[in-house]
């Protein structure tokens, strides 16, 4: 059987190295162009990429995605930054490009994936809730990805069984001291060295907390969900949003 030839933008940067000796390592897939920042778009089309794993910026990510759907080659995201007016771009690209796959994954190691649904889970049954994030000091964006995605997930849970708004008596903060509001949950962003990308969903209710932890200790843990995304999405055509979708979590 030939192998799915697969591209990697934003080779050179964390995750993106890793993603490619992960690639490089699989029997079943070929890395046909390793894409650093500065380097054509049409190395990914001339390479005859199936599939492009993106692993840059969020202020890359938008026109690497669009190159890809306006190609044809099926896009296997976790770069951070994507926002409703975005996703809604997004979807008006694929529009045109009904036969192309994309998945937006906020996290690909499944500890956070079942993190997030735990949470999800768990949400309704709790007057409080609070998402802390810890990550390496390197980390250009605050909230990450996953504590965003987390936080929408339990809000909406809320919202659907009724619940009111979390209590909290503060009357006076310093900015920030309260972490930032995502749909109403707080979330707070440490960024430490020593650390990779870790979260806790703290959830409170009469005389109980649950505390919810994930810890990714190193960037391998996000390589199988890369990996399932990479063989996954080449029959999934449109838009998928988080890698969920891809495993049997029911
Ligand atoms: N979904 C998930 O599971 C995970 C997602 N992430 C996310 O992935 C993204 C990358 O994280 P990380 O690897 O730590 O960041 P890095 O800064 O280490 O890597 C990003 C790389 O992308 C390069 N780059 C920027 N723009 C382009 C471009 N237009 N074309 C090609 N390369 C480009 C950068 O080059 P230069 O250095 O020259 O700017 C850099 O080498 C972040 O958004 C992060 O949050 C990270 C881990 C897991
Ligand atoms: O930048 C990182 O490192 C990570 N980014 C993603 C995020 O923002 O959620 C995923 C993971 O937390 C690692």
């Amino acid at each position: 059987m030939s192998k799915l030839r697969v591209a990697v933008i934003g080779a050179k940067g964390r995750i993106g190295s890793e993603a490619v000796r992960a690639v490089e390592a699989a029997e079943d897939l070929e890395l046909v162009a390793a894409l650093g920042r500065g380097d054509s778009p049409e190395t990914l089309s001339d390479s005859g990429a199936q599939v492009a794993v993106e692993l840059t910026t969020p202020d890359s990510v938008m026109d690497n995605v669009a190159y890809c759907v306006g190609h044809g080659v099926h896009a296997v995201v976790g770069t951070t930054g994507w926002t409703e007016e975005r996703l809604a771009r997004l979807e008006g690209e694929l529009e045109s490009s009904p036969g192309t796959g994309v998945l937006i994954a906020p996290n690909f190691s499944i500890g956070a994936v079942l993190t997030m649904k735990f949470a999800e889970r768990a949400a309704k049954y709790f007057e409080s809730v609070e998402v802390v994030e810890l990550h390496h000091p390197r980390k250009a964006d605050a909230p990450s990805g996953t504590a965003t995605r987390t936080a929408q997930l339990i809000a909406a849970a809320r919202a659907a069984a009724g619940r009111a708004p979390q209590p909290d008596a503060t009357a006076t903060a310093l900015d920030g001291a309260r972490g930032a509001d995502v749909d109403g949950v707080p979330v707070h962003s440490v960024r430490l060295r020593g650390l990779l990308a870790h979260q806790e969903v703290l959830l409170g209710g009469e005389g109980e907390t649950l505390t919810i932890r994930h810890d990714s200790l190193h960037h391998s843990s996000f390589m199988p969900g890369i990996l399932l995304g990479v063989r996954r999405v080449v029959d999934t055509p449109g838009l998928t949003f988080g890698l969920e979708h891809f495993l049997d979590l029911n």
